[in-house]
């Protein structure tokens, strides 16, 4: 057998990083080389080909900066990005051309199609709201997936001609009874006991109505787009943005 990835995990004590230990140890062509959490010095990741982080928000850019200056592969699946934090990346990138890091939102095969669906649809509609739903211990709202879903409904309206959102006549409001606007797009989030991660793209046109719902019942759910992303990252030096460009999904217009 041909000598096997190296991984390392950050965040490895978390809900994610012990799921994705999990994963990558039961991975015939991956070995774990480093499970670390906050205040581990990094050094053994220094013997890992991939480093994959599931972490937080506020450790996330530094664990990403200090990857590419030691030249290591980096799969993201920690939220809290937005294009400044995508352009810092870059920058760094930029020093070390032949590192490849991933970020995605969301790992899961059916929450990326979920998004890509959405986006396709999007022009079609009068109007369209995002609702995700998650565990009540997630730290970040709106979610990850939902941000990145509004960009890409409102990228796509942008394209057609299309305000982002729809119409509303609310003319008084309490602070936050209409979501947050993310790109334009509402988004309201929902944090409930026995939940995992959930999320509803609300379409609406002229008499009908479709909902693209996506729901990850366990953590297990991310793993295969998490071992997809860590065996294919080193193919591709510099930023990558989502899950679907591994995927062969990324086209979301007939032309
Ligand atoms: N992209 C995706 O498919 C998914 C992304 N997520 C995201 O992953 C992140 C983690 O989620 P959970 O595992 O639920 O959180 P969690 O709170 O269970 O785990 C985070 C872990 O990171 C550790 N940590 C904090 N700072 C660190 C540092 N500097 N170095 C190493 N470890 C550090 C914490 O001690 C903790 O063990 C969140 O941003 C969440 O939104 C979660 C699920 C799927
Ligand atoms: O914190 C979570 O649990 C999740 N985070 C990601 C997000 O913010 O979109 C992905 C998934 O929704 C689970």
């Amino acid at each position: 057998m041909s000598e096997r990835l190296a991984v390392g995990v950050l965040g490895a004590r978390g809900r994610m990083g012990a799921t994705v230990c999990a994963a990558v140890e039961a991975a015939p062509d991956l070995a774990l080389v480093a499970a670390l959490d906050a205040g581990d010095d990094r050094a053994p990741l220094r013997a890992a080909d991939v480093v994959v982080d599931f972490t937080t928000p506020d450790a996330v850019l530094d664990n990403i900066r200090w990857c590419v200056e030691e030249g290591r592969h980096v799969v993201v699946g920690t939220t809290g990005f937005d294009d400044g934090r995508l352009a810092t990346v870059r920058g760094w990138l930029g020093e070390s051309p032949k590192v490849g890091v991933l970020v995605a939102p969301n790992f899961g095969v059916a929450a990326v199609l979920m998004m890509m669906f959405a986006a396709r649809a999007a022009r079609y509609f009068d109007s369209v709201e995002i609702v995700e739903l998650h565990h009540p211990n997630k730290i970040d709202a709106p979610s990850g997936t939902a941000r990145r879903t509004a960009e890409l409904v409102a990228q796509a309206r942008a394209a057609a001609g299309l305000a982002p959102g729809g119409p509303d006549a609310t003319a008084t409001a309490l602070d936050g009874a209409r979501g947050a606007r993310v790109a334009g797009v509402p988004v309201h989030a929902v944090r409930l006991a026995g939940l995992v991660a959930h999320q509803e793209v609300l379409l609406g046109g002229s008499g009908e109505t479709l909902t693209l719902r996506h729901d990850s019942y366990d953590r297990t759910s991310f793993m295969p787009g998490v071992l997809l992303a860590v065996r294919r990252v080193a193919d591709r030096p510099g930023l990558t943005v989502g899950l679907e460009h591994l995927l062969d999904l990324d086209r979301t217009s007939d032309s």
